[in-house]
Formats: structure tokens, C-alpha cells, sequence
């Protein structure tokens, strides 16, 4: 791992990153988070035992690695006032903002870096994040490797080739905890309907949910074989897999992926202003 990684921003997702870190052995003081406001900072100063700093230039003067982890809408003024520290220092520079261009970013910060974009998820604040990855031509073998252990501190990592494909990772990582989120309210709204405790319907929905994804993961087979099996012959799964394919639920899906995939592109050509 890196000698001294800086975060700019301590919220959600900073604090999740940080907090996986710390669990899997990096020191807590070769950690820098930064962020606007003393009493944010006080308390994960307080909770994790890193650095803290208001001041983005200090915290990023002797840092190896900057993460960039405030929201995208503020990436252009933070990323213009770090411009002289970050060209002095040379940092491999990590993004996780939704919707930003490596590129755009990297000529924000004067042009020339190692830029390592990231799409990850909120299921990292509970340490099952699944992130991609997609690295500039400046960034080294050695520097993927940072960038791959500091994602993998709260989640699993897969690598992209091409940055285009990042929009595919939101559609189906970085977006998708809510989709499976409206599964449970759907699941739960028709289980009360059929009578169940709306608490009790809860609980086995979303242990279901664990279950299966559990099974899927840890099992060698695909999940229309796992599906499959659930399936006995005129049994009762049968019959509701067969009334979700009639109603065309994978083109559902399917569109609705497409769509996130569709404004995460349009999202990264506004904020770049292209
Ligand atoms: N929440 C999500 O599902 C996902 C979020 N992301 C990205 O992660 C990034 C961070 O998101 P969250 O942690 O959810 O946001 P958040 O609002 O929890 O955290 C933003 C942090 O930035 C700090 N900040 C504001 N102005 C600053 C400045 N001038 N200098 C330094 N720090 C400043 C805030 O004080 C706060 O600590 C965003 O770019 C977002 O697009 C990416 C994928 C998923
Ligand atoms: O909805 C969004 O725009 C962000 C990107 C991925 C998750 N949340």
C-alpha cells in the first residue's frame, strides 16, 4: 500500500473506504481526510484515528495517493485549487465521482497525472462494495496495485479497459443496491397483501436475498441452473418465474440498465462541458 493516501471529502464514501483500510491493516495515521467543516472532521477524526485537515493544499503536499470523494457537482472548483500542489507532487490521483471523465478531471488538475477512475457502490459502507476500475496510460503497474488493494479494502474490484465501459459498471453495480432495494419494497407490498406481518415479510425477503445471492456466489453453478433447481415441475416457482417472464421482466431490466448506462454518459458530457 501506499506511504500516505489523502481523501478529499469525508462523507459516506470516504469514511466507508477509510474505515476498510483501517480494518485490513493500514496505519490509521498514514491517512489524511479533508472536508470544509471542523465538526464532520472531528468525528471521524474521533471514530477512525486518521489526519484531518480543512485545508485540501496541506493535506495533499507529501500524499502518494489523492482520492477525489466529493460529489461531482463541486469535482471542477476543488480540482482548480489543488491544480499547483497536485502538479508539484505528482500523486496517482483516484476518482470516485459518478459521471466525471478521467480526462476531465486530469486537465482540471493541470494535466499529466496518473488518474485512476472508480465506480463504486454503497454496499462498501458494509464492506460488499463492488467497484470497476479504469486507469489512465500515466498510471503504473504498481500504482494499479494500490488502487486495486485500496478498493479491495471494502469490497471486490474488476478492472475495465476502456473508460466507456464504466457506464456499464454503474448500470450494473454502482446503481443497482437499488434495484434490489425496490425488489424488497415490491416483495414486502405483495407479501402483506398476502397476509404476512409487513416486519416479518421483511426479514425473509431480504434473508432470502442474502441467501440466494450467498448460493450464487459460492456454488460453480450458472444462476439459470440455480434458478433451476428451485423449480420443481407444475410446483409453485414455476409458476411465478413463468408469470415474470410473460410480463417481459428481462427486457425490463434490460431497459432500464440501458438507461442508467444512456445518463451516465450524459451526465459526464454536461459536467465536462463538451
Ligand atoms: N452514494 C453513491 O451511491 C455513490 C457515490 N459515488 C460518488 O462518491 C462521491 C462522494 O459521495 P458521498 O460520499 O456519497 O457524498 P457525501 O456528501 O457523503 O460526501 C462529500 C464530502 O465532501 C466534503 N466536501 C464538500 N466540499 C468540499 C471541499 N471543498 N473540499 C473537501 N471536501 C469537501 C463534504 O464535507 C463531505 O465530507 C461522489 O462524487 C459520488 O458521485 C460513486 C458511486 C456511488
Ligand atoms: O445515482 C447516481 O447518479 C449515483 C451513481 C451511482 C450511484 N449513485
Amino acid at each position: 500500500m501506499a506511504n500516505k493516501i489523502t481523501f478529499i471529502g469525508a462523507g459516506n464514501m470516504a469514511s466507508a473506504i477509510i474505515g476498510g483500510l483501517i480494518d485490513s491493516g493500514v496505519e490509521p495515521s498514514t491517512i489524511t481526510a479533508t472536508a470544509p467543516n471542523d465538526s464532520e472532521l472531528a468525528a471521524i477524526k474521533q471514530r477512525l484515528g486518521i489526519n484531518t485537515d480543512t485545508d485540501n493544499n496541506a493535506a495533499v503536499a507529501d500524499a502518494d495517493v489523492v482520492v477525489l470523494a466529493v460529489k461531482p457537482q463541486i469535482m471542477r472548483n476543488v480540482c482548480e485549487a489543488l491544480r499547483d500542489s497536485i502538479q508539484q507532487q505528482q500523486p496517482l490521483m483516484i476518482s470516485i465521482a459518478a459521471g466525471l471523465y478521467a480526462d476531465t478531471i486530469d486537465q482540471w488538475l493541470g494535466g499529466h497525472n496518473a488518474m485512476v477512475r472508480c465506480m463504486p457502490n454503497t454496499p462498501s459502507l458494509v464492506g460488499y462494495g463492488a467497484s470497476g476500475l479504469y486507469a489512465n496510460a500515466k498510471v503504473s503497474d504498481a500504482q494499479r496495485e494500490i488502487a486495486t488493494q485500496l478498493m479491495e479494502a471494502v469490497g471486490i474490484v474488476e478492472w475495465v479497459e476502456e473508460e466507456a465501459l464504466l457506464d456499464a459498471v454503474t448500470a450494473v453495480s454502482g446503481s443497482a443496491p437499488a434495484y434490489f432495494f425496490l425488489m424488497f419494497e415490491a416483495m414486502e407490498e405483495a407479501a402483506v397483501k398476502l397476509g404476512l406481518p409487513a416486519a416479518t415479510a421483511r426479514r425473509l425477503a431480504i434473508q432470502t436475498a442474502l441467501g440466494a445471492a450467498t448460493m450464487a456466489q459460492q456454488s460453480d453453478k450458472d444462476p439459470a441452473t440455480l434458478k433451476q433447481n428451485v423449480m420443481s415441475p407444475g410446483g409453485t416457482t414455476e409458476r411465478a418465474i413463468q408469470h415474470m417472464e410473460e410480463a417481459q421482466l428481462r427486457t425490463t431490466i434490460a431497459d432500464a440498465m440501458q438507461a442508467c448506462a444512456d445518463r451516465a454518459q450524459a451526465m459526464a458530457k454536461e459536467l465536462s462541458g463538451s
